[in-house]
Protein backbone atom coordinates (compact mmCIF):
# COMPACT_ATOMS: atom_id res chain seq x y z
CA UNK A 1 0.00 0.00 0.00
CA UNK A 2 1.45 3.25 -1.07
CA UNK A 3 2.17 5.80 2.21
CA UNK A 4 -0.20 9.22 1.54
CA UNK A 5 0.68 10.43 4.83
CA UNK A 6 3.18 10.32 7.29
CA UNK A 7 3.08 11.92 11.02
CA UNK A 8 6.81 12.73 12.10
CA UNK A 9 7.61 12.78 15.83
CA UNK A 10 4.90 15.51 16.44
CA UNK A 11 4.58 17.31 19.32
CA UNK A 12 2.85 20.61 20.53
CA UNK A 13 1.91 22.33 23.38
CA UNK A 14 -0.72 24.82 25.00
CA UNK A 15 1.66 26.99 27.07
CA UNK A 16 3.32 24.75 29.69
CA UNK A 17 1.26 21.74 28.80
CA UNK A 18 2.46 19.47 26.47
CA UNK A 19 -0.36 17.78 24.59
CA UNK A 20 1.68 15.50 22.03
CA UNK A 21 4.46 14.20 22.63
CA UNK A 22 6.01 12.45 19.95
CA UNK A 23 3.43 11.01 17.61
CA UNK A 24 4.52 9.12 14.51
CA UNK A 25 2.15 7.54 12.35
CA UNK A 26 1.69 5.87 8.72
CA UNK A 27 -1.46 6.25 6.56
CA UNK A 28 -1.57 4.15 3.89
CA UNK A 29 -3.85 5.04 0.49
CA UNK A 30 -7.08 3.88 1.15
CA UNK A 31 -6.84 3.17 4.63
CA UNK A 32 -9.02 4.10 7.33
CA UNK A 33 -7.36 5.02 10.47
CA UNK A 34 -9.28 5.81 13.92
CA UNK A 35 -8.01 7.68 16.99
CA UNK A 36 -9.65 6.38 20.43
CA UNK A 37 -8.46 7.87 23.45
CA UNK A 38 -10.13 8.83 26.49
CA UNK A 39 -11.33 12.85 26.66
CA UNK A 40 -8.19 15.12 26.79
CA UNK A 41 -5.61 12.78 25.41
CA UNK A 42 -5.15 14.81 22.39
CA UNK A 43 -7.41 13.34 19.37
CA UNK A 44 -8.62 16.55 18.05
CA UNK A 45 -5.57 18.67 18.47
CA UNK A 46 -3.70 15.81 16.42
CA UNK A 47 -6.41 16.07 13.69
CA UNK A 48 -6.52 19.36 13.58
CA UNK A 49 -1.95 19.48 12.89
CA UNK A 50 -3.50 17.63 10.26
CA UNK A 51 -6.08 19.64 8.86
CA UNK A 52 -3.50 22.58 9.31
CA UNK A 53 -5.86 24.22 11.57
CA UNK A 54 -3.27 24.66 14.45
CA UNK A 55 0.58 24.81 14.09
CA UNK A 56 2.97 22.05 15.67
CA UNK A 57 5.73 23.17 17.68
CA UNK A 58 7.76 20.21 16.51
CA UNK A 59 8.16 17.36 14.06
CA UNK A 60 6.30 16.91 10.35
CA UNK A 61 3.24 16.32 8.45
CA UNK A 62 4.16 15.20 5.07
CA UNK A 63 1.02 14.53 2.58
CA UNK A 64 1.10 12.41 -0.44
CA UNK A 65 5.43 12.98 -0.28
CA UNK A 66 5.16 17.09 0.62
CA UNK A 67 5.82 18.27 4.25
CA UNK A 68 2.58 20.10 4.60
CA UNK A 69 3.53 20.93 8.38
CA UNK A 70 6.42 21.30 10.13
CA UNK A 71 7.76 24.00 13.13
CA UNK A 72 8.72 26.55 10.15
CA UNK A 73 5.58 26.28 8.07
CA UNK A 74 2.03 25.38 8.43
CA UNK A 75 0.18 25.13 5.24
CA UNK A 76 -2.65 26.61 4.57
CA UNK A 77 -5.87 24.27 5.08
CA UNK A 78 -7.69 24.99 1.85
CA UNK A 79 -4.26 24.30 -0.19
CA UNK A 80 -3.59 20.81 1.66
CA UNK A 81 -6.29 18.73 -0.48
CA UNK A 82 -8.18 17.86 2.82
CA UNK A 83 -11.79 17.59 3.63
CA UNK A 84 -13.15 17.56 7.41
CA UNK A 85 -16.60 16.39 8.83
CA UNK A 86 -17.27 18.01 11.69
CA UNK A 87 -19.35 16.28 15.15
CA UNK A 88 -22.08 19.07 14.81
CA UNK A 89 -21.91 18.75 10.98
CA UNK A 90 -21.36 22.75 10.60
CA UNK A 91 -23.55 22.77 7.50
CA UNK A 92 -24.44 26.35 6.70
CA UNK A 93 -28.20 26.89 7.73
CA UNK A 94 -29.26 29.65 5.29
CA UNK A 95 -27.76 27.28 2.17
CA UNK A 96 -29.81 25.08 0.56
CA UNK A 97 -28.27 21.22 0.72
CA UNK A 98 -27.14 21.58 -3.07
CA UNK A 99 -25.18 25.10 -1.99
CA UNK A 100 -23.80 23.58 0.87
CA UNK A 101 -22.54 20.41 -0.71
CA UNK A 102 -20.99 22.52 -4.08
CA UNK A 103 -19.60 24.92 -1.92
CA UNK A 104 -15.87 23.40 -2.37
CA UNK A 105 -16.17 23.66 -5.91
CA UNK A 106 -17.78 26.75 -6.19
CA UNK A 107 -14.57 28.22 -4.32
CA UNK A 108 -12.82 26.26 -6.53
CA UNK A 109 -14.46 27.52 -9.52
CA UNK A 110 -15.55 24.15 -11.26
CA UNK A 111 -17.36 25.11 -14.59
CA UNK A 112 -21.23 24.80 -14.16
CA UNK A 113 -21.39 21.59 -16.23
CA UNK A 114 -19.05 19.46 -14.28
CA UNK A 115 -20.31 20.71 -10.72
CA UNK A 116 -23.87 19.08 -11.83
CA UNK A 117 -22.22 16.01 -12.68
CA UNK A 118 -20.44 15.81 -9.07
CA UNK A 119 -23.55 17.00 -7.65
CA UNK A 120 -25.44 13.92 -9.08
CA UNK A 121 -22.80 11.38 -8.25
CA UNK A 122 -22.84 12.35 -4.50
CA UNK A 123 -26.70 12.50 -4.44
CA UNK A 124 -26.23 8.99 -5.57
CA UNK A 125 -23.79 7.46 -3.41
CA UNK A 126 -25.10 8.83 -0.45
CA UNK A 127 -28.77 8.47 -1.23
CA UNK A 128 -29.78 12.04 -1.13
CA UNK A 129 -32.37 12.33 -3.46
CA UNK A 130 -35.16 14.58 -2.75
CA UNK A 131 -33.30 16.37 -0.17
CA UNK A 132 -30.79 18.96 -2.15
CA UNK A 133 -33.42 21.62 -2.37
CA UNK A 134 -34.43 21.33 1.21
CA UNK A 135 -32.76 23.96 4.27
CA UNK A 136 -30.31 22.08 6.83
CA UNK A 137 -33.05 22.52 9.13
CA UNK A 138 -35.48 20.42 7.08
CA UNK A 139 -33.43 17.21 7.91
CA UNK A 140 -33.39 14.54 10.24
CA UNK A 141 -29.61 14.00 11.98
CA UNK A 142 -28.78 11.20 10.04
CA UNK A 143 -29.56 13.35 6.81
CA UNK A 144 -27.61 16.12 7.92
CA UNK A 145 -24.88 13.32 8.42
CA UNK A 146 -24.63 12.05 5.08
CA UNK A 147 -24.79 15.69 3.65
CA UNK A 148 -21.96 17.12 5.83
CA UNK A 149 -19.98 13.77 4.26
CA UNK A 150 -21.32 14.26 0.96
CA UNK A 151 -19.92 18.41 0.95
CA UNK A 152 -16.45 16.21 2.17
CA UNK A 153 -16.07 13.93 -0.78
CA UNK A 154 -17.32 16.22 -3.50
CA UNK A 155 -14.05 18.02 -4.20
CA UNK A 156 -12.31 14.57 -3.91
CA UNK A 157 -9.88 15.37 -1.35
CA UNK A 158 -6.68 12.70 -0.74
CA UNK A 159 -7.62 12.57 2.52
CA UNK A 160 -11.14 12.90 4.60
CA UNK A 161 -11.26 13.85 8.55
CA UNK A 162 -13.94 12.91 10.33
CA UNK A 163 -14.22 14.41 14.38
CA UNK A 164 -16.22 12.36 16.12
CA UNK A 165 -18.70 12.25 13.63
CA UNK A 166 -21.89 10.71 14.78
CA UNK A 167 -21.74 11.62 18.61
CA UNK A 168 -24.51 14.16 17.76
CA UNK A 169 -26.71 10.52 16.82
CA UNK A 170 -28.74 8.51 18.83
CA UNK A 171 -27.70 4.99 19.40
CA UNK A 172 -29.41 3.24 16.74
CA UNK A 173 -28.48 5.76 13.63
CA UNK A 174 -25.02 5.70 14.90
CA UNK A 175 -24.89 1.75 14.48
CA UNK A 176 -26.59 1.95 10.96
CA UNK A 177 -23.94 5.09 10.01
CA UNK A 178 -21.39 3.43 10.94
CA UNK A 179 -22.16 0.31 8.84
CA UNK A 180 -22.76 2.88 6.00
CA UNK A 181 -19.07 4.75 6.62
CA UNK A 182 -17.48 2.14 6.83
CA UNK A 183 -19.32 0.34 3.46
CA UNK A 184 -19.30 3.82 1.50
CA UNK A 185 -15.35 4.95 2.29
CA UNK A 186 -14.37 1.23 1.56
CA UNK A 187 -15.79 1.06 -2.03
CA UNK A 188 -14.69 4.37 -3.49
CA UNK A 189 -10.93 4.19 -1.62
CA UNK A 190 -11.14 6.92 0.41
CA UNK A 191 -8.15 7.46 2.83
CA UNK A 192 -10.04 8.52 5.69
CA UNK A 193 -8.59 9.63 9.27
CA UNK A 194 -10.81 9.04 12.11
CA UNK A 195 -11.51 10.50 15.54
CA UNK A 196 -13.02 8.85 18.32
CA UNK A 197 -14.12 7.62 21.80
CA UNK A 198 -16.38 5.25 20.82
CA UNK A 199 -14.56 2.16 20.51
CA UNK A 200 -17.32 0.10 18.81
CA UNK A 201 -17.32 3.13 16.18
CA UNK A 202 -13.38 2.39 15.49
CA UNK A 203 -13.72 -1.27 15.27
CA UNK A 204 -16.84 -1.14 12.97
CA UNK A 205 -14.88 1.50 10.54
CA UNK A 206 -11.11 0.91 10.83
CA UNK A 207 -8.48 -1.17 9.18
CA UNK A 208 -5.80 0.52 11.67
CA UNK A 209 -6.95 1.74 15.39
CA UNK A 210 -4.90 4.45 17.07
CA UNK A 211 -5.14 4.11 21.04
CA UNK A 212 -3.64 7.60 22.27
CA UNK A 213 -2.78 8.21 26.05
CA UNK A 214 -1.54 11.22 27.18
CA UNK A 215 -0.14 12.79 24.10
CA UNK A 216 1.29 9.18 23.05
CA UNK A 217 0.29 6.47 20.77
CA UNK A 218 -0.04 3.41 23.47
CA UNK A 219 -1.11 1.17 20.58
CA UNK A 220 -1.30 0.83 16.78
CA UNK A 221 -2.83 -2.01 15.53
CA UNK A 222 -5.76 -4.07 13.55
CA UNK A 223 -9.30 -3.74 15.32
CA UNK A 224 -9.07 -7.53 15.92
CA UNK A 225 -5.22 -7.44 17.10
CA UNK A 226 -6.27 -4.73 19.51
CA UNK A 227 -9.39 -6.12 20.95
CA UNK A 228 -7.74 -9.75 21.58
CA UNK A 229 -4.28 -8.26 22.62
CA UNK A 230 -4.13 -5.09 24.23
CA UNK A 231 -0.81 -4.34 25.05
CA UNK A 232 -1.52 -2.00 28.41
CA UNK A 233 -3.66 -1.78 31.14
CA UNK A 234 -4.98 1.65 29.40
CA UNK A 235 -6.07 -0.34 26.44
CA UNK A 236 -7.45 -3.11 27.88
CA UNK A 237 -9.61 -0.87 30.37
CA UNK A 238 -10.71 1.31 27.33
CA UNK A 239 -11.63 -2.03 24.81
CA UNK A 240 -13.96 -3.15 27.33
CA UNK A 241 -11.73 -5.47 29.88
CA UNK A 242 -13.19 -3.21 32.38
CA UNK A 243 -12.77 -5.93 35.68
CA UNK A 244 -10.09 -5.54 37.55
CA UNK A 245 -8.05 -7.57 40.26
CA UNK A 246 -5.37 -6.47 41.56
CA UNK A 247 -2.42 -7.65 43.77
CA UNK A 248 -2.21 -10.72 41.74
CA UNK A 249 0.82 -13.06 42.00
CA UNK A 250 2.39 -14.51 39.13
CA UNK A 251 4.14 -17.73 38.91
CA UNK A 252 4.80 -18.25 34.73
CA UNK A 253 1.20 -18.16 33.25
CA UNK A 254 -0.26 -18.92 36.54
CA UNK A 255 -1.75 -16.17 38.85
CA UNK A 256 -2.91 -16.83 42.23
CA UNK A 257 -5.91 -15.22 43.91
CA UNK A 258 -6.45 -15.75 47.62
CA UNK A 259 -6.62 -19.58 47.29
CA UNK A 260 -7.58 -19.88 43.41
CA UNK A 261 -5.01 -19.71 40.99
CA UNK A 262 -5.89 -18.78 37.31
CA UNK A 263 -4.40 -19.56 34.04
CA UNK A 264 -3.82 -16.08 31.89
CA UNK A 265 -2.69 -15.29 28.32
CA UNK A 266 0.66 -15.27 28.17
CA UNK A 267 1.94 -12.01 28.15
CA UNK A 268 5.02 -10.05 28.73
CA UNK A 269 5.48 -8.07 32.32
CA UNK A 270 6.80 -4.84 32.96
CA UNK A 271 7.55 -3.51 36.16
CA UNK A 272 6.84 -5.90 39.16
CA UNK A 273 7.03 -9.20 37.82
CA UNK A 274 6.01 -10.81 41.18
CA UNK A 275 2.31 -9.21 41.30
CA UNK A 276 0.07 -8.57 38.39
CA UNK A 277 -3.34 -6.84 37.75
CA UNK A 278 -5.94 -9.18 36.04
CA UNK A 279 -8.21 -7.87 33.74
CA UNK A 280 -10.79 -9.03 31.50
CA UNK A 281 -14.10 -8.73 30.34
CA UNK A 282 -17.82 -9.66 31.42
CA UNK A 283 -18.69 -11.48 28.43
CA UNK A 284 -15.07 -13.42 28.74
CA UNK A 285 -16.99 -15.28 32.52
CA UNK A 286 -19.38 -17.77 32.87
CA UNK A 287 -21.47 -18.32 36.02
CA UNK A 288 -21.18 -22.11 37.68
CA UNK A 289 -22.20 -23.40 40.44
CA UNK A 290 -19.47 -26.33 40.58
CA UNK A 291 -16.05 -25.47 40.71
CA UNK A 292 -14.63 -25.53 36.72
CA UNK A 293 -11.06 -24.99 35.29
CA UNK A 294 -10.18 -21.60 35.90
CA UNK A 295 -12.29 -20.53 38.09
CA UNK A 296 -12.55 -18.04 41.18
CA UNK A 297 -15.04 -18.52 44.09
CA UNK A 298 -17.62 -15.57 44.61
CA UNK A 299 -20.58 -14.58 46.57
CA UNK A 300 -23.68 -12.30 44.05
CA UNK A 301 -23.94 -8.71 45.31
CA UNK A 302 -26.69 -7.81 43.22
CA UNK A 303 -27.99 -8.37 39.48
CA UNK A 304 -29.12 -5.52 37.74
CA UNK A 305 -31.54 -5.99 34.01
CA UNK A 306 -29.90 -4.55 30.74
CA UNK A 307 -32.80 -6.14 28.73
CA UNK A 308 -30.86 -8.55 26.77
CA UNK A 309 -29.11 -9.57 30.12
CA UNK A 310 -28.46 -9.49 33.43
CA UNK A 311 -25.47 -7.66 34.76
CA UNK A 312 -24.17 -9.43 37.68
CA UNK A 313 -21.54 -7.97 40.31
CA UNK A 314 -19.94 -10.37 42.30
CA UNK A 315 -17.24 -10.11 45.26
CA UNK A 316 -14.45 -12.31 45.51
CA UNK A 317 -13.17 -14.12 48.53
CA UNK A 318 -10.22 -11.46 48.84
CA UNK A 319 -12.79 -8.37 48.60
CA UNK A 320 -12.74 -7.59 44.81
CA UNK A 321 -15.53 -6.30 43.12
CA UNK A 322 -16.30 -7.37 39.29
CA UNK A 323 -18.98 -8.06 36.90
CA UNK A 324 -20.36 -10.72 34.64
CA UNK A 325 -23.36 -11.06 32.08
CA UNK A 326 -25.50 -13.83 32.65
CA UNK A 327 -29.17 -14.61 31.18
CA UNK A 328 -30.68 -15.49 34.56
CA UNK A 329 -31.07 -13.53 37.66
CA UNK A 330 -28.41 -14.80 40.62
CA UNK A 331 -29.80 -13.39 44.34
CA UNK A 332 -27.79 -11.72 46.36
CA UNK A 333 -25.15 -13.77 48.84
CA UNK A 334 -25.64 -16.83 46.40
CA UNK A 335 -22.13 -18.89 46.64
CA UNK A 336 -20.81 -19.84 43.02
CA UNK A 337 -17.82 -19.64 40.68
CA UNK A 338 -16.50 -17.54 37.88
CA UNK A 339 -14.68 -19.13 35.27
CA UNK A 340 -12.45 -16.77 33.11
CA UNK A 341 -11.28 -17.63 29.33
CA UNK A 342 -7.93 -18.13 29.80
CA UNK A 343 -7.13 -16.79 26.83
CA UNK A 344 -8.97 -13.51 27.67
CA UNK A 345 -7.48 -12.93 31.01
CA UNK A 346 -4.67 -10.01 30.54
CA UNK A 347 -1.63 -9.52 33.10
CA UNK A 348 -0.24 -6.08 33.82
CA UNK A 349 2.84 -5.77 35.92
CA UNK A 350 1.87 -3.31 38.25
N1 LIG B 1 -6.55 25.96 22.19
C1 LIG B 1 -6.20 25.37 23.33
N2 LIG B 1 -5.61 26.06 24.32
C2 LIG B 1 -5.22 25.47 25.46
N3 LIG B 1 -5.38 24.15 25.71
C3 LIG B 1 -5.97 23.41 24.78
C4 LIG B 1 -6.41 23.97 23.53
N4 LIG B 1 -6.96 22.97 22.79
C5 LIG B 1 -6.86 21.84 23.53
N5 LIG B 1 -6.27 22.10 24.72
C6 LIG B 1 -5.97 21.12 25.77
O1 LIG B 1 -5.21 20.07 25.17
C7 LIG B 1 -5.58 18.80 25.69
C8 LIG B 1 -5.97 17.89 24.54
O2 LIG B 1 -7.17 18.39 23.94
P1 LIG B 1 -7.88 17.66 22.72
O3 LIG B 1 -9.07 18.49 22.34
O4 LIG B 1 -6.88 17.37 21.68
O5 LIG B 1 -8.34 16.30 23.41
P2 LIG B 1 -9.29 15.15 22.86
O6 LIG B 1 -8.54 13.88 23.07
O7 LIG B 1 -9.73 15.44 21.49
O8 LIG B 1 -10.50 15.26 23.87
P3 LIG B 1 -12.08 15.09 23.64
O9 LIG B 1 -12.33 13.62 23.38
O10 LIG B 1 -12.67 15.52 24.95
O11 LIG B 1 -12.48 15.97 22.49
C9 LIG B 1 -6.69 19.05 26.70
O12 LIG B 1 -6.11 19.08 27.98
C10 LIG B 1 -7.21 20.43 26.31
O13 LIG B 1 -7.73 21.10 27.43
Amino acid sequence: MKTLMELNNIQKSFGKTKVLTGVNLTIGEGEIVSVLGPSGCGKSTLLKIIAGILPLDDGTVTLDGAVVSSSKQTLATEKRNINMVFQNFALWPHMKVRDNILFGLKIKKLDAKEMETRLQEVVNLLHLDGLIDRYPAELSGGQQQRIAIARALITKPKVVLLDEPLCNLDIQLRIEMRTEMAYLFRSIGTTVFHVTHDPSEAFAMADKIVVMNNGVIEQMDTPMDCYTNPKTQMVAGLLGASNTIKGAKINGNTATIGSDTLSVRPFQVDGDTNTVTLRFRPEACRWTTTKEDNALSVTVLLSTFEGNCYRIKLQTASGDEFCILGQEMIAPNTNGYVSIDANQLYAYGQ
